[in-house]
């Protein structure tokens, strides 16, 4: 073989079936043209974990390890059947079944011994490359390729470390050197396996095929080592769980090593290694799309590979226990670290992830569950002297945790990255329970809940890779208010995502009876359609809990009903550090242990909570009166109309209206509460009053606010909407004299209220047609704040204040002021 040769490795879902193998003989047969190649082939897919069933069975006393072993059989034939023909289909059938049978001897010795030692399972485990190895060498023969079958137990050397064998280079090299560079042909090189110096079988650990095409292209000095896989090369995360990841073009040795140990799996870690030492370029190709440019993984970065980014990739491992050794007999003692190290290094536990701070008290390891306990135990008993005297303290492990690697080159004297990766974790409530990083700078790992893992990747992810961000709203109610909001996202999205680089994702809708959820975002035209009943367990609760359960990073829970069971959750959202955004006011004029506790919620979450739209829906009335209180001005009253019903309705009895035909028109407009009697009984204005009173610093409940109904005391029964509407006209001569009498004294009437000196009063009031109320048309409401910066002449905020529109509008204001904090 000469200097022009290139190792193409195939893995298990390249081989998956007949037709898969013949796309990888074209492969083949394409790049012949004008390279030498040496193929390296991993197991077909599914076979190794059958292997595997097929042993542990047999260990168990499980005989149902021969329908495993059958199951192989008629896996490898049936596939045979497809690609061969003739007498070659009985070579390789015969060939296959001689395999098996040796496989069966052995598996049929452990269901007799009941005994599975690491170098019988070591050996179970390589049948699976042998099988491919030979399927696909004679394929190969078959399509006029001269490709031969070769067994690596004849090329690679290793220790007797039957399960996770490490490879004596030297040796290795010179065995493959003297078999390979003399041959002519193609050979197909069994992956995955070795063999120890006494010729036993070895492998070199789950996914080792990489391994040994690194191997072999450093011992041969290849030209590059192609990875064939499924995927189109190294992704900036697992493209499974951030929908926006892509492609990386390139990357170097360091990067491919730090991201695949920590999880990517598209290559095996240890397979960087070979590569590098030799300068040998790795490449990353999917054998289902040849086409796609892959990812290039290199020492030198090519010019037009250049980043600006500081970080490369991300990479998870879901599943890592932390074990925690601390004490004060740590500190400044010399030895500790070494004699942990050393005892694990010789069980051969393997040590993810390691971080002490200075103070020397604590040493946090990450190790996989399975080689948890044991590590305890181990552990244990080495500082069993120390843990009994109490200078240590009992080992404590914590399980299901996730370890996230923020891996890049760049990230190295790059400051800020860090306090970046932070920010975004903590302002989605994503607790992170240890951190390491080593002084080359490439690498943060850190451990959080397994829960928390895909929202922590998107949101690192969206952070670090991504102009454009985005937030999940999650909308309660569907009513009025509601369709203004869908209708005011869906015609402003692209702006925003255009000149604001945010994206409003609308992921999930409920009402009393529908729901509607989609993570990627509902259609905004043809949502209500969509709606689909809700069972009937699946109260508010039911929703809130699907909105933790998905966990999306950056989400907003808006409510758009009129609820007090809605209200309630908003502590409970925030603790989960979900913000809020709600016109409903039953929330912050709810029961005062109900304000509390979402004060208090709000103070202890990361998560932001508004209700600028609880006072004069879009009008800027809660956060006119936080202004002026938070620089220091001195509020001495607040006075005006808050109600968009009932301002409209004296505004349209002063031009003559009958009184219960107004009210139907203000209903139809969108300005009343679900129940009008809300707005009639002035309890809707009262809450706003509440609000702001509570707004100002004092302690008031809903009954402390003094308040005059416009309910008749007749219709104050119960009585449904509709009913309550008909019987309604019965006070229309009454209001009409009411208007017209105080017309008369140059006088009209309006429903206003004062909070002056910690007191609210609302109701009825007789003022001059001259003043500002009178002045008032359709549903404007008019806030007049009297401060010691506004003594002379008041603060007023004036306009519209009820209506699907200008609410909907408020709503949307506040939704984009948490995003701006969010991203
Ligand atoms: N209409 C307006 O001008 C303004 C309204 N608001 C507030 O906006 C909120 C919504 O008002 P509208 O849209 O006019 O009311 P609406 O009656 O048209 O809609 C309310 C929606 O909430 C849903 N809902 C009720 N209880 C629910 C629960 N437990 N779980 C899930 N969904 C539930 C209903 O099914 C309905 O879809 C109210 O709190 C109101 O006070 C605030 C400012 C102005
Ligand atoms: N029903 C309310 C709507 C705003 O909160 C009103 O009439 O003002
Ligand atoms: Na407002």
């Amino acid at each position: 073989m000469g200097g022009n040769m290139k190792i193409y490795k195939f893995g298990g879902t390249s081989l998956g079936s007949a037709s898969r193998i013949k796309k990888v003989a074209d492969i083949i047969a394409g790049a012949l043209h004008q390279d030498e190649l040496v193929i390296v082939v991993s197991a077909i897919h599914r076979v190794t974990d059958l292997l595997f069933e097929s042993a542990t069975q047999a260990c168990s006393g499980d005989s149902g390890y021969r329908s495993t072993l059958n199951e192989l059989d008629h896996l490898h034939i049936s596939i045979a059947d497809e690609l061969f023909s003739g007498s070659l289909l009985d070579d390789v059938t015969a060939s296959i079944r001689a395999e098996l049978s040796e496989l069966n001897d052995i598996v049929q010795g452990v269901f007799l011994l009941r005994e599975l030692s690491e170098k019988s399972l070591a050996f179970v485990l390589g049948f699976g490359e042998r099988l491919s190895a030979r399927m696909v060498s004679s394929y190969l023969q078959e399509r006029d390729i001269a490709a031969f079958y070769l067994d690596a137990r004849e090329l690679i050397v290793t220790d007797t470390n039957y399960a996770d064998a490490r490879v004596d280079t030297h040796a290795s090299g010179q065995q493959i050197r003297k078999r390979l560079l003399s041959l002519e042909g193609v050979p197909v090189v069994t992956g995955f396996i070795a063999a120890a110096p006494d010729g036993s079988s070895t492998t070199l650990g789950r996914g080792g095929s990489d391994y040994t095409a690194s191997i072999l292209g450093a011992a041969l000095d290849a030209l590059e080592i192609w990875i064939w896989t499924d995927v189109d090369g190294f992704f900036s995360a697992d493209p499974k769980r951030v929908r926006d990841a892509r492609i990386l073009p390139y990357i170097s040795y360091s990067e491919a090593m730090e991201l695949s140990h920590a999880g990517a799996r598209v290559l095996h870690p240890l397979a960087v290694q070979p590569a590098m030492k030799a300068g040998i370029p790795l490449l990353i190709k999917n054998s289902f799309n040849p086409a796609a440019k892959g990812t290039r993984i290199e020492g030198v970065t090519p010019l037009d590979f250049n980043r600006t980014l500081p970080v490369t990739g991300l990479s998870s491992i879901n599943k890592v226990v932390l074990l925690n050794m601390s004490g004060s007999g740590m500190v400044g003692v010399p030895g500790i670290a070494s004699r942990l190290f050393t005892c694990l290094a010789r069980h051969r536990i393997n040590i993810i992830f390691i971080s002490q701070a200075s103070s020397e008290q604590s040493i946090t390891l990450a190790i996989t569950p399975s080689q948890a306990a044991k590590a305890k135990k181990i552990l244990e008993e080495v500082f069993r002297v120390e843990i009994e005297a109490r200078q240590i303290d009992p080992l404590v492990t914590r399980r299901n945790l996730a370890m996230i690697a923020v891996v890049g080159n760049n990230m190295s004297g790059h400051p800020g990255v860090s306090a970046q990766l932070f920010e975004t974790l903590g302002k989605n409530g994503i607790n992170v329970i240890a951190v390491a990083q080593g002084a080359n700078e490439m690498n943060i790992s850190l451990v959080i809940d397994a829960h928390d893992e895909d929202k922590a990747l998107n949101c690192i992810h969206e952070s670090f890779f991504l102009s454009q961000r985005k937030v999940h709203l999650f909308i309660a109610g569907t009513g009025t208010i509601a369709k203004s909001l869908i209708g005011q996202i869906s015609a402003h999205r692209l702006n925003l995502q255009q000149d604001n680089d945010l994206d409003v994702v609308v992921c999930g809708m409920a009402n009393t009876r529908q729901i509607l959820f989609d993570n990627n975002g509902i259609d905004l035209q043809n949502w209500e359609s969509a709606l689909l009943p809700r069972d009937e367990y699946q109260g508010i609760e039911g929703y809130l809990q699907l909105i933790r359960e998905k966990n999306l990073h950056n989400t907003i829970f808006v409510d758009c009903t009129a609820s007090a069971m809605v209200a309630e959750m908003y502590p409970d959202l925030l603790l989960a550090n979900i913000s809020v955004v709600t016109a409903n006011k039953l929330g912050m004029a709810g029961s005062w242990p109900l304000y509390r506790r979402i004060r208090d919620a709000q103070r202890r979450s990361n998560a932001r909570f508004l209700y600028e739209t609880n006072v004069g829906a879009g009008l800027p009335i809660i956060n006119t009166l936080n202004d002026l209180k938070n620089s220091g001005d001195k509020i001495f009253s607040i006075e005006g109309v808050l109600s968009g019903t009932l301002s409209f309705i004296f505004n349209e009895l002063r031009k003559g209206g009958r009184f219960s035909e107004i009210v139907r028109r203000a209903k139809v407009a969108g300005y009343t509460e679900p129940d009008p009697r809300d707005d009639l009984s002035g309890a809707d204005f009262a809450r706003k009053f509440l609000i702001l009173g509570r707004e100002l610093g004092f302690t008031l409940e809903y009954s402390d606010v003094v308040c005059e109904s416009l309910v008749p005391e007749e219709y104050r029964g119960e009585m449904s909407v509709t009913e309550f509407l008909d019987r309604l006209s019965g006070v229309d001569g009454w209001y009409a004299k009411l208007i017209e009498d105080a017309a008369r004294e140059e006088m009209t009437i309006a429903y206003a209220g004062e909070i002056r000196d910690g007191k609210a009063t609302i109701g009825v009031k007789k003022v001059p047609l001259a003043s500002p109320i009178a002045g008032l048309s359709g549903s404007e409401n008019m806030v007049v704040y009297t401060t010691e910066r506004y003594r002379a002449t008041p603060l007023v905020v004036r306009g519209p204040g009820a209506g699907g529109e200008v609410t909907a509008g408020g709503v949307f204001a506040d939704i984009l002021r948490v995003a701006s904090y969010l991203v």
